[in-house]
C-alpha cells in the first residue's frame, strides 16, 4: 500500500534567526502551522513577540533560516505579493483616525479589499453597534481594541497576527477575542497571538521567547 505524505504545513518556520539594531533577538525558531492551527508567543519584555510577528508580516526579513508559505520563501517577492494577501494584522498601534466614523474606520478595510457589507455586523458583535456613526475619538481604549477585532472579522484573511489583542479589553470583550480565534480557527484559519495575559485557545502550540536581558539588581538592591 503507497504510504500517503502528511500535507505540507501552510507555514514553515524553519530554523529562523532575526537580528534588530544589529543584536540577535530570535535565534533558530521552528514551527510549523496547519489550517487551523494556533500559537501562543510569550516571554519576557523585549524577548522577540512583536519580532516575531513582524518577521512574519515580512516587516523584517529573517537574518538566517527561511518562512514558507506553501512550500515558498515569503521574502521572494512573487511570492510575498500573494502571501500578504493572506494577512490580517492587529497591533498595539490601532490605525484609528479619530476623525472619522467608528463604521468608516472598520468599513474602510473592506473598501480596500473592493468589497463591503460586513463592518456593521462585526460592529455588533463586538457590542459597538450602537456607536457605529460616532466619530472615533469618542471610544475607550476598550472599545478602540473592540474596532480592532471587527476589522479582523470585516476582511476575509486567513493568517491574523495577533500582538496583544486582550490589553483593554473587558472580561466579555476577552471571551468575544477567544469566540472569533476559535470560530476562525474552525475554517481553517491560522492564529499567531503575541500575549502576556492569559487567552483561552483550545490546543494551541505555545512558545516562550527566552528573556534577553536578565535583571542584574533586584528590587532590594534598589532600596539599599
Ligand atoms: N524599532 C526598533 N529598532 C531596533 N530595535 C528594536 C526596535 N523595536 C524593538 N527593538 C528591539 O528588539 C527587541 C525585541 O523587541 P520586541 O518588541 O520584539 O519584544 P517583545 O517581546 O514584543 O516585548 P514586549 O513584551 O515589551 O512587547 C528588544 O530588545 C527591542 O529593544
Amino acid at each position: 500500500m503507497p504510504l500517503l505524505k502528511p500535507p505540507l504545513p501552510r507555514i514553515l518556520i524553519n530554523n529562523v534567526s532575526c537580528m534588530r539594531n544589529a543584536q540577535t533577538v530570535l535565534r533558530n525558531i521552528n514551527v510549523s502551522m496547519h489550517d487551523g492551527s494556533a500559537l501562543v508567543l510569550t516571554g519576557a519584555n523585549g524577548s522577540g513577540k512583536t519580532t516575531f510577528l513582524r518577521m512574519l508580516a515580512g516587516f523584517s526579513r529573517p537574518s538566517a533560516g527561511e518562512i514558507l508559505w506553501e512550500g515558498h520563501d515569503i521574502t521572494s517577492p512573487g511570492v510575498f505579493q500573494q502571501y500578504k494577501l493572506q494577512l490580517n494584522w492587529l497591533s498595539l498601534k490601532d490605525g484609528i483616525v479619530d476623525k472619522q466614523t467608528v463604521l468608516d474606520n472598520v468599513e474602510w478595510f473592506e473598501v480596500l479589499e473592493g468589497k463591503c457589507g460586513k463592518s456593521m455586523g462585526a460592529l455588533e458583535l463586538m457590542g459597538l453597534g450602537r456607536l457605529a456613526n460616532e466619530k472615533a475619538r469618542m471610544l475607550s481604549m476598550g472599545q478602540r481594541k473592540r474596532v480592532q477585532l471587527a476589522r479582523l472579522l470585516a476582511i476575509d484573511r486567513q493568517i491574523w497576527l495577533l500582538d496583544e489583542p486582550s490589553v483593554a479589553l473587558d472580561d466579555e470583550g476577552v471571551r468575544l477575542l477567544e469566540y472569533i480565534i476559535a470560530e476562525h480557527r474552525k475554517k481553517g484559519g491560522i492564529v499567531f497571538v503575541a500575549t502576556h495575559l492569559p487567552i483561552k485557545i483550545e490546543d494551541a502550540m505555545s512558545l516562550r521567547l527566552p528573556q534577553r536581558f536578565p535583571r542584574r539588581k533586584t528590587l532590594v538592591d534598589l532600596v539599599r
